[in-house]
């Protein structure tokens, strides 16, 4: 609000406060006549209505500024929680752009609003000192009306320095660019702050993983993964004297571990708990480094290569359609496109289709958040149906049925050896063995064992998907 001389923080001098309310009008009377008091309530009067013009545009924007900044501190919060299973779906580049996204928006609002904030600031500013002329106006006036014509010049320089507090009005004024100074030592607080981040990400960046050879580190989705290394082509992940620590306690989980995976040789790996299942996945994906030991992963991530599917299910925010296309959405951004068919009947082969009606449809922009509409099973259902959707030479599934009946592992699994894939799965149910070739067993503290599975059986191919 205004904070002109017949505001509240007018300076006039401290033992005011022991007077009256109307003291000021009265003292302010006393020497310019009426002209005072009505000239400065005048001003005050005008000042507050421009104030109220200058601020009304503020509080929409205020309001606007505020719901895009929940927006994006939710998809920030999504992000950190999830970032393990984003970084198997290698999404990081489709999560920036949409987080990205958010973020432009709600800058371009803050700078709006720092637009229109700045017109009010300028007005507020200008009544401040316009406000310090006037005091001296309309005790001007009266002097050099003759109103004080009989005083001597001792006399008149009394009354004058009994309005100083303009001075130290003027004072208060200039006193709010040194408050400055607090806000350019938090600017630099941030700044140094933003730096140390940035100096990490740009470090992070750099580090190589020395062990770990990627064919390809994002989606490949034109198929131009050359074949040149002399590794079989039907061979996505090849393992050589592999050692596997926890990288925060050194405790040790697997030693020495010779592996090959290769097209039509699923694996599934069992143990107990803690035993580094979930961990081995990792460095499979190059998200942990191996203490010692050659990874190679001879294969892109996508449609053409693997794809992971990890213990925690990962959502992002928008239509039905993202979630089963995931990431393949900022690839290709068109919606209604030739796809719907088989996205909906892939959503029905995993069971989900009366989700098509609760979210009204494919492309229906819901508002709600899917981890809170969906029960534990039907997020996994939804990443089958993703995984049906991108149908990849090998899935990486970590635990991906816990929350689901055997009936309908069974028939998730069938449906995943029909489509082609090669699974490298995490899993405690017996029932699963079948659908594997290949049994490694971690018996932790390094030791592991490596299994032929006889109970493969041969299940019938279908065709059309
Ligand atoms: N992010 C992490 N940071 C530090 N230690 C971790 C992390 N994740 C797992 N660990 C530790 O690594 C060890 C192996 O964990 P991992 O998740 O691979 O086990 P798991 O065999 O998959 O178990 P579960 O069957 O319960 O999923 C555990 O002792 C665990 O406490």
């Amino acid at each position: 609000m205004w904070r002109g001389s017949a505001g509240s923080s007018a300076p006039w001098p401290a033992s005011s406060s022991s007077h009256p309310s109307h003291w000021p009008t009265t003292h302010t009377s006393a020497f310019t006549g009426w002209l005072g008091p009505v000239s400065i309530f005048g001003y005050f009067i005008i000042g507050t209505m421009i104030n109220k013009v200058l601020m009304s545009p503020i509080v929409s924007k205020l309001v606007q500024q505020e719901k895009l900044e929940g927006d994006f501190r939710f998809k920030h919060m999504q992000i950190r929680v999830n970032a393990e299973p984003a970084a198997f779906y290698r999404a990081g580049r489709v999560e920036h752009m949409r987080t990205n996204r958010r973020l432009q928006s709600l800058l371009k609002t803050q700078r709006e609003l720092i637009g229109k904030e700045l017109w009010l600031y300028i007005g507020i500013n200008t009544f401040d000192y316009l406000g310090s002329i006037l005091s001296y106006v309309v005790i001007a006036i009266p002097i050099f009306s003759g109103v004080y014509g009989d005083l001597s010049p001792t006399e008149l320089s009394a009354l004058v320095s009994k309005n100083a507090f303009v001075s130290i009005y003027l004072i208060g004024c200039f006193s709010q660019l040194i408050d400055l100074s607090s806000t350019v030592t938090d600017v630099a607080g941030y700044t140094h702050r933003i730096g140390e981040l940035q100096e990490t990400l740009l470090s992070l960046g750099r580090k190589e993983n020395g062990n770990y050879s990627e064919a390809k580190t994002s989606w490949d989705l034109d198929g131009s993964h050359s074949g040149e290394d002399p590794v079989p082509r039907d061979t996505a992940f090849l393992l050589e004297r592999v050692t596997l620590s926890v990288p925060s306690s050194g405790k040790l989980l697997i030693k020495d571990l010779n592996l090959r995976i290769s097209q039509g040789n699923s694996v599934m790996i069992v143990g107990n708990t803690g035993t580094g299942k979930t961990s081995l996945l990792r460095v499979l994906g190059g998200l942990w480094e191996s203490t010692r030991g050659s990874i190679r992963m001879l294969t892109c991530f996508g449609p053409r290569g693997v794809v992971f599917l990890p213990q925690r299910p990962f959502f992002t925010d928008g239509s039905l359609r993202e979630q089963v296309i995931y990431p393949l959405k900022e690839i290709y951004p068109l919606s209604g496109s030739a796809d719907d068919e088989r996205i909906v009947r892939f959503l029905e082969l995993a069971g989900l289709t009366d989700l098509l009606a609760r979210a009204g449809g494919l492309d229906e922009q819901v508002d709600w958040n899917w981890y809170d509409i969906l029960s534990p099973g039907e997020m996994q259902r939804l990443s089958f149906a993703r995984l049906f959707y991108l149908q990849p030479k090998y899935a990486v599934l970590d635990e991906a049925t816990s929350a689901l009946t055997e009936e309908v592992e069974h028939e998730l699994y069938r449906m995943c050896l029909q489509l082609g894939m090669t699974l490298i799965s995490v899993g405690h149910r017996p029932s699963l063995e079948k659908f594997h070739s290949w049994i490694l067993k971690l018996h932790g503290e390094g030791r592991w064992e490596l299994t032929r599975c006889e109970k493969l059986k041969r299940l019938p191919s279908e065709e059309g998907y």
